[in-house]
């Protein structure tokens, strides 16, 4: 029997560790969905959205805030990663090189990835990184939905239009909702999308 929605909200949500390479991870022995999107772009945000905690996801106006593979249980069945923003202008060249090359090794390593949430600005057009960032996605076979926070910042009649337009960026058949964490909108949705990819097992 299919469970209900609203049943698939955390209701036990415990940070676990940060971790600062891929050998200080917990033990994958649980599915995972990995957050990523450019810096300063609301991932940490959404994390404490989308659990009902106000800040078990550090937050900051300053870009670059999340530098380590954060983790987070939800329901001892789940976990949830934040990682550190891409794209972060005021870091050194080698230093963003290093971020990029540790969060690509992770990202085609980790065998427990069960799904990734790219979150992007739904005010802006799709931008080069992300762009790059969701294909390497595709060809890792990692299954992708795109966020597109910040709603609030958008009038309500101005929504559909850029959806659609990062739509047409992405492809018409990616998965893309729109969310915002200031106004709350789009908890349901995220958690249904994540239902759907039944990566929290229907019968337990
Ligand atoms: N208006 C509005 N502001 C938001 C929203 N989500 C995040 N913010 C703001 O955007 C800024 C960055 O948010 P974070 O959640 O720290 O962003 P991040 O992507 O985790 O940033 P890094 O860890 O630095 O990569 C903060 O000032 C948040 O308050 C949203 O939905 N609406
Ligand atoms: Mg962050």
């Amino acid at each position: 029997m299919e469970k209900r929605i609203s049943s698939y909200h955390p209701h036990k949500v415990q940070f676990v560790t940060s971790a600062p390479s891929l050998a200080h991870c917990p033990l994958p022995d649980r599915p995972e969905i990995v957050f990523l999107g450019r810096s300063n772009v609301g991932k940490s945000s959404l994390i404490n959205t989308i659990t009902g905690k106000r800040s078990i996801a550090l937050t900051s106006k300053t870009p670059g805030r999340t530098r380590l593979l954060n983790y987070f249980d939800v329901n001892d069945e789940l976990y949830l990663v934040d990682l550190p923003g891409y794209g972060f202008a005021r870091v050194s060249t080698s230093m963003r090189d290093q971020w990029n090359r540790h969060m690509y090794q992770y990202l085609e390593c980790r065998e427990n990835i069960a799904m990734a949430v790219m979150i992007v600005d739904i005010r802006h057009e799709a931008q080069k990184n992300d762009l790059r960032m969701f294909n390497l996605l595709g060809q890792w076979q990692i299954p992708t939905l795109i966020v597109a926070t910040k709603s609030d910042k958008l009038k309500k009649s101005q929504l559909a239009p850029h959806i659609d337009k990062l739509r047409k960026s992405y492809g018409s058949k990616c998965a893309l909702m729109p969310f915002s964490s200031a106004s709350k909108y789009g908890i349901e949705e995220f958690w249904w999308e994540v239902t759907k990819r039944q990566i929290v097992d229907a019968n337990s």
